[in-house]
C-alpha cells in the first residue's frame, strides 16, 4: 500500500459554549484535516487544531509544513514500512507538531484499516471503554458552579475545572464547586501557567488545608519553569501534572528525573503523534510514572487517535478527552461512541471514522 496523495482541509464546529482557559478564549473548533490516499481503496485520515499559545502553530502553518515539507518528504512510502515513515515525518522539519500528529494518526489509520483490525488492537490494547472528565472553563464563579452542577446532571464523574487568571480567588472557585457538587465527584484544576511557583503553592496549600480534595493540579507554573514546578511538586501533597511542559519523550525523561512533576499529560499534539506518545508511555512505565490522555480544542477525529492510544495502554490512567463532547455538532460518521463520561471503543478498522466531510484547499 503506497503513500499517493495528501489532501488538505479545514473543518468548522461551533462549541456549545466559548471555552476559556488561563491562556485563551475560543468558540469554534476551526481544525485542519488531511486524507491520506493510497494505490489501494484505502484512505487515512488525521486533524490537527491550530493552538498557537501551546505549540506555536497557526492553520496556516499547519497546512503549509504538511503541504510543502512533510507530503514530500512521504509520498511514494509504502504503509507498511512504519519505522521509516515516521523517522522521516519527524525529520522533515523540527517542532510543527500538530501537523505531525495529523499525519501520524492517518499512517496508523491507514495501517490498522490495512490488517482490517481497530487501531487500538494494532497497538496491543483490550480497554472497550474509557471515562473521561469534562472541563469547566474559567468564568465568574456561579457561572462555574452551574456548569459545574450541569456536568453532574449528565453523568460527569470527573471535572477539570479551568483557574489561573486570579490568583488566590482560585481556591474559592474550587471551593464553592466542591461545596456544590459533593464529596463524591472527583474534581481536577488546570491553571494552564498561570500561577508562579510560590503562588502556586500557596493556593495549593490553602486548598489542601480547606479539604478540597483535589486529585491534581494540572501545569500550575509556565512551560519553561522547570525549576519552579520542582518547587512546587516537593512543596505540596496534591500529585502535580505536566502538561504543557512536556512535548517529547526527552521531556518527559528530563522531567521525571528532575522530580519535576508527578503525572504526565499525554497529547498527541505536543508530541506530533502516536509514535511518539508511545515512547513517552514506555519511559513512564519505566519509571513508574502515571500518565493522562488530554486533547486540545478537538473533534471526533482526532480525540478518537487518542482514544486508541489510551485505550491500548495501561501505563495511561486517566482521560481528559472531552473535546467531542465541547462542540455542538458532531459531523463525522463512525468511530468510537462518546456517551458523555464515557468513550466506548467500537470495532471498525483503523480510527474508524469512515468519512470526513471538509473543505478542500488546493
Ligand atoms: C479540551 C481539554 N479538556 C483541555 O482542557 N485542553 C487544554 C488545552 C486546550 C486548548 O487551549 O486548546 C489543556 O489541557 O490545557
Ligand atoms: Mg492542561
Amino acid at each position: 500500500m503506497i503513500i499517493k496523495d495528501i489532501e488538505l482541509g479545514v473543518i468548522n464546529i461551533p462549541l456549545a459554549r466559548p471555552f476559556k482557559t488561563a491562556l485563551r478564549t475560543v468558540e469554534y473548533v476551526e481544525d485542519v484535516v488531511i486524507k491520506v490516499t493510497t494505490d489501494t481503496e484505502f484512505s487515512g485520515y488525521g486533524e490537527a487544531p491550530p493552538t498557537a499559545v501551546i505549540t506555536g502553530e497557526t492553520k496556516g502553518s499547519i497546512i503549509t509544513a504538511i503541504r510543502d515539507f512533510i507530503k514530500p518528504a512521504l509520498v511514494g512510502m509504502d504503509i507498511d514500512n512504519l519505522d521509516g515513515i515516521f523517522h522521516k515525518l519527524h525529520s522533515c522539519m523540527v517542532k510543527n507538531t500538530s501537523a505531525k500528529a495529523a499525519v501520524d494518526m492517518a499512517i496508523y489509520d491507514l495501517y490498522a484499516k490495512k490488517y482490517q483490525t481497530p487501531l487500538y488492537k494494532v497497538l496491543g490494547g483490550n480497554k472497550t471503554e474509557l471515562e473521561t472528565d469534562l472541563t469547566i472553563s474559567v468564568n465568574p464563579i456561579p457561572e462555574m458552579v452551574a456548569d459545574s452542577l450541569d456536568a453532574v446532571g449528565k453523568g460527569y464523574k470527573i471535572l477539570k475545572i479551568k483557574v489561573g487568571k486570579e490568583g488566590l480567588k482560585d481556591v474559592e472557585r474550587i471551593a464553592a464547586i466542591r461545596e456544590a457538587v459533593g464529596p463524591d465527584i472527583n474534581i481536577r484544576v488546570d491553571a494552564n501557567q498561570g500561577w508562579n511557583a510560590k503562588q502556586s503553592v500557596q493556593i495549593i496549600t490553602a486548598m489542601e488545608d480547606r479539604g478540597l480534595n483535589i486529585e491534581l493540579v494540572e501545569q500550575p507554573v509556565p512551560a519553561h519553569d522547570l525549576k519552579g514546578m520542582k518547587f512546587v511538586t516537593g512543596h505540596v501533597n496534591t500529585p502535580i501534572l505536566a502538561d504543557e511542559s512536556v512535548f517529547s519523550p526527552e521531556d518527559a525523561i528530563s522531567i521525571i528525573r528532575e522530580g519535576a512533576a508527578d503525572l504526565i499529560n499525554i497529547k498527541l499534539m505536543k508530541t506530533g503523534g502516536i509514535y511518539n506518545a508511545l515512547k513517552i508511555c514506555s519511559i513512564a512505565e519505566i519509571y513508574g510514572v502515571e500518565c493522562m490522555i488530554g486533547c486540545m480544542l478537538e473533534s471526533k477525529l482526532s480525540v478518537s487517535a487518542a482514544a486508541h492510544l489510551a485505550a491500548a495502554k495501561s501505563v495511561i490512567t486517566r482521560a481528559d478527552l472531552d473535546g467531542p463532547s465541547l462542540c455542538k455538532a458532531d459531523p463525522f460518521v463512525g468511530g468510537p461512541i462518546y456517551d458523555e463520561n464515557m468513550i466506548r471503543m467500537v470495532n471498525e478498522p483503523g480510527i474508524g471514522i469512515e468519512s470526513v466531510p471538509f473543505l478542500v484547499i488546493d
